[in-house]
C-alpha cells in the first residue's frame, strides 16, 4: 500500500492488541493514525469501527485495522460505511484472500481469540499483498450496489 498512513481503532479489549500492533506499524515506517480507545476501560466498539471506517472513507488513511474481542462487532460497524470493506481475519491465508479478491481496505482482529503474533504476521499480509483485480473488480462494484 503506497500511503503511509494506516488508522487504527479498538475496544477494550482490542486495546492491548491495537497499542502492539501501533508499535509493529511505526517499525515498518507507517504513520500512524490512533482513533482510539485509549485504555482498557469498557466502551461500545460501534463508537471505533464507526470513526476508523470515516478516516478510510475520507482519505486520512489507506487503510485500517480494528480489534475488539471477536473482531466481529467492530467489522460489522466499520462494514456500515458503503467506502469500507472490511475483513475479519485470524490467519495469514484468509488475510492475503481478503486483499487479492475483496479489496479490503480495513483488517479485523479478534484479540481474545489470537495472539499477537499472528496479528502482527496478518498485519504484515495485509499490507504487503495488492488487490488482484481482474474479475474481481466486477465484484467489488457490486458491493457498493444498493439492493
Ligand atoms: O468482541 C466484541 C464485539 O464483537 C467486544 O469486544 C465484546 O463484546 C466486549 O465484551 P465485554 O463488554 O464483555 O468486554
Amino acid at each position: 500500500m503506497s500511503n503511509r498512513t494506516i488508522a487504527l481503532a479498538a475496544d477494550h479489549a482490542g486495546y492491548p492488541l491495537k497499542q502492539s500492533l501501533a508499535n509493529e506499524l511505526r517499525e515498518l515506517g507507517y504513520e500512524v493514525l490512533d482513533l482510539g480507545t485509549h485504555s482498557t476501560d469498557s466502551v461500545d466498539y460501534p463508537d471505533f469501527g464507526r470513526a476508523l471506517a470515516e478516516a478510510v472513507a475520507d482519505g486520512r488513511a489507506k487503510a485500517g485495522i480494528v480489534a475488539c474481542g471477536t473482531g466481529i462487532g467492530i467489522s460489522i460497524a466499520a462494514n456500515r460505511n458503503p467506502a469500507i470493506r472490511a475483513a475479519v481475519c485470524h490467519d495469514e491465508t484468509s488475510v492475503r484472500l481478503a486483499r487479492l479478491h475483496n479489496d479490503a481496505n480495513v483488517l479485523a482482529l479478534g484479540a481474545r481469540l489470537i495472539g499477537e503474533e499472528v496479528a502482527k504476521a496478518c498485519l504484515k499480509v495485509f499490507l504487503e499483498t495488492e488487490f488482484e483485480g481482474g474479475r474481481h473488480h466486477r465484484r467489488i462494484a457490486k458491493l457498493g450496489e444498493t439492493p
